[in-house]
């Protein structure tokens, strides 16, 4: 322990070092004026954006700085850690977790391992190694003095039962074999890693992002690494993780989140959120848009030169008007964009016909400023308005959403009911205090696919501003931690104004629609719609995607069933599977009981092994029907009081009713998810949906068969729900229990 320790003292002596450099080489460029050639200030600002990542790099590695090291049969001897460090002489102290000479640490195991002769697990508080633990290799193994294949067990275990945080942390020192697998597979194409609850999926994709940028630093800087994960809450419960490991420069977002000006809503019912979701809402945009260039009947006329004395009625036929609609189409440019085709052709026709009709008296040059001045022509523009309307997506949807007859007509093969579910009182067509729902987001962006931009539209000025605010609360933030005194943060924003060098490359990415980001995480990829497929697959031209998910889950209405669904459209025969098999979460007890449920999700699906046992069987209360709120008020008291410091989260289905909820909710220590603060407070009162992917010491699940009942994929809600616990899970009921959930200890 000593010798380990004196070791890795050592090691945080590096660290200083290496700090105090990078800080004085920050403070270099700091001190010289910002003036220069565009060439020397954009070099400065590289080398200032390189050390302050080194820098925030180097802190972040301040925690658990050094935590293992191997050995090979060659007696060399490697300490793996969370950055690389060299000595004075630059030889090799550290060698980073990301790095390929770190792979045999994870990947050894006793019966495969790969050169590897010694393993050490160390544990550290602050900077003291407090303990370690050896894997058995070798003869020691062979004598059965070891055999686990687990890498670090005592580490491992004493990592998964600590008490949960409301966030979640990173795994370097503990990632065990088949997730290095996944963490260090290859960029190009689409890896899809399925794995059932509590394998790791979302912590192991986000250390695939760190792993990416490290070893694909070039690429991927350039264009962006984005992780998508289910809501708002979820992010945030995974926030910590990539910022732990030294990368801030990924973005996270969910889906509702990624067409600029816009965060839609979980307010949709699930009718309308299917009938959204559906592919076939790609071709129903299109034929809305249709339906909104209008055609006369037989003609329309308009007046042109009111205000001069030629004032003149032009007759527009439809048969023209169907030339105008086919000069746009024929320029194949997005909707907006072939407007002026349109009106070149209607235009040029009119005033063609205007010369004829004057005798032939005008020369090419007249006949031309002619059908420049109809086209400023007031009526002239309402006529090319009701052939072919500018639109905004948000327009465009409000006028669908907004009209039985455009839906009718658009909507030919979907059924009333489907048509109906869309249908919603809304404002004005501009859409303004429309509430856009996550569902919307995908159909927004396809909208603006087929639309393009407004003409002459740029960044509005409140985007501007938003900007403005954003690189000052950046600049801030840089200051804070390597700032010398010597410049404020407006000063150093306003250095960098115009050259965006501020703000990092990725979020300013998301600002823009059509950015190609390089690598696309999806984190619960279940839920997502075939449209939200089609928009994630715009975001990344690449198709470079790891795409973590378990079909067992699925609770959203358009969600996947197979991931072929999803992938054979768009990535046909690039994509690879890879699985998950180990429960790192749940406790043997739980997932027993959900062995029955998920059969009834779907009998060919296998659950995956628990790492370890939890000791608490899992059990169910009866509460009596009649009594049914103040006597779930009275058991869920009761099982706060007994918490002593651990986190619970309270299950129940959608659309549960209000009274129930307040109830609860007025118990002291509960908090709602929509609550900001949910995830720090020590009992959230949650849906299933709304539970996806986070985890709790202690799992309430109420009412089981209202789960079930409450939509099509209620049976997957019922799994999520019980494989959300780390340690104990009590079910609480007033109906009868479903056959499924047989198992539980009645108290
Ligand atoms: N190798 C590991 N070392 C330590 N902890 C781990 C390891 N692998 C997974 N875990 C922990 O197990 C828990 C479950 O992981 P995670 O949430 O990533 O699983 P998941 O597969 O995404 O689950 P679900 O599908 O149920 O949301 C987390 O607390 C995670 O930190």
């Amino acid at each position: 322990m000593r010798a380990e320790n004196e070791y890795v003292t050592e090691l945080y002596d590096h660290l200083e070092t290496q700090r105090e450099l990078a800080t004085a080489l920050l403070r270099e460029i700091h001190l010289h004026d910002r003036g220069g050639t565009f060439q020397s200030r954009m070099e400065r600002d590289t080398l200032e954006i390189h050390h302050v990542r080194r820098l925030s790099e180097l802190h972040a590695a301040e925690y658990g700085l050094c935590f293992g090291r191997i050995e090979s049969a060659d007696g060399e001897r490697r300490y793996i850690g969370r950055i690389a460090l060299a000595d004075e002489d630059h030889e090799p102290v550290l060698t980073d977790w990301r790095a390929s000479a770190a792979e045999p640490f994870y990947r050894a195991t006793p019966t495969v391992p790969g050169g590897v002769t010694g393993r050490r697990h160390l544990r550290s508080k602050g900077r003291t190694i407090v303990d370690f633990d050896d894997d058995a290799f070798g003869v020691s193994a062979l004598e059965g003095r070891g055999g686990s294949e687990l890498s670090g067990e005592t580490a491992l275990l004493a990592s998964l039962t600590a008490a949960r945080t409301g966030r979640m942390g990173d795994i370097v020192s503990t990632i065990q074999a088949e997730q290095d697998r996944v963490i260090r597979s290859a960029l190009g194409g689409v890896l899809v890693v399925q794995g059932g609850p509590g394998t790791g999926k979302t912590v192991v994709a986000l250390h695939r992002a760190a792993y990416l940028l490290y070893t694909h630093r070039d690429r991927l800087a350039k264009r962006g690494v984005l992780v998508i994960g289910p809501n708002a809450t979820f992010l945030r419960y995974i926030d910590q993780v990539l910022p732990a490991l030294g990368e801030s420069e990924v973005v996270l977002s969910s889906i509702g989140a990624l067409y600029p000006g816009v965060t839609g809503t979980d307010t949709e019912t699930p009718e309308a959120a299917a009938v959204k979701g559906d592919a076939r809402m790609a071709r129903v945009l299109g034929a809305a848009l249709d339906g909104l260039r209008q055609l006369p009947e037989t003609s329309w006329t308009i007046t042109v030169g009111r205000t001069s004395p030629h004032e003149e009625e032009l007759e527009i036929s439809r048969a023209l008007c169907e030339r105008a609609h086919a000069a746009a189409h024929r320029s194949r440019e997005p909707h907006n964009a072939a407007r002026p085709d349109l009106v070149e052709r209607l235009s040029s026709e009119l005033a063609l016909r205007i010369a004829r009709d004057q005798g032939g008296k005008m020369d090419l040059d007249d006949v031309a400023n002619l059908a420049d001045r109809l086209v400023g022509e007031p009526e002239f523009q309402a006529l090319a308005e009701k052939l072919w309307p500018l639109l905004s997506p948000e327009q465009l949807l409000t006028a669908l959403f907004g009209s039985p007859e455009l839906l009718a007509g658009a909507m030919p093969d979907f059924s009333e009911a489907e048509r109906a579910a869309l249908l919603r009182e809304g404002p004005g067509p501009d859409g303004e205090g429309v509430p856009w729902t996550t569902a919307d987001v995908p159909l927004l962006d396809e909208a603006a696919e087929l639309l393009g931009p407004l003409p002459g539209s740029t960044t509005s000025r409140q985007a501007e501003v938003a900007a403005e605010a954003e690189e000052l609360e950046f600049a801030k933030v840089v200051l804070e931690d390597f700032g010398d005194g010597l410049v404020d943060a407006e000063t150093l924003v306003s250095q960098y104004r115009g050259e965006e060098a501020l703000r990092p490359l990725a979020e300013r990415a998301l600002e823009d629609r059509t950015w190609g980001f390089g690598h696309v995480i999806v984190d619960e990829a279940q839920e997502l719609s075939p449209m939200a497929w089609r928009l994630l697959t715009r975001r990344c031209p690449g198709r470079s995607m790891t795409i973590v998910g378990d079909l067992a889950q699925t609770g959203a209405p358009a969600g996947l069933s197979s991931w072929s669904e999803a992938l054979d459209e768009y990535t046909a025969g690039r994509w690879r599977t890879v699985e998950l098999t180990i429960n790192y979460r749940t406790p043997a007890e739980i997932m027993r009981i959900t062995e029955g449920v998920l059969r009834a999700v779907d009998p060919a699906l296998t659950a995956p092994s628990a790492v370890r046992d939890g000791g608490i069987r899992p059990w169910s209360l009866r509460i009596p029907e009649d009594d049914r709120g103040p006597a779930l008020r009275a058991a869920v008291r009761k099982e706060i009081a007994a918490l002593d410091g651990r986190r619970m989260a309270i299950i129940h289905a959608p659309g549960w009713p209000v009274e129930l909820l307040d109830g609860l909710a007025e118990l002291d220590g509960v908090t709602a998810t929509d609550d900001p603060s949910a995830l720090e407070s020590p009992v959230v009162l949650m849906t299933a949906a709304q539970a996806k992917g986070l985890e709790f010491d202690a799992v309430l699940v109420v009412e089981p068969t209202e789960l079930i009942a409450a939509h099509v994929r209620g049976v997957n809600d019922l799994y999520v729900a019980l494989t959300r616990a780390t340690k104990s899970l009590g079910v609480i009921h007033s109906r009868d229990l479903p056959e499924m959930l047989a198992g539980l200890d009645p108290r």
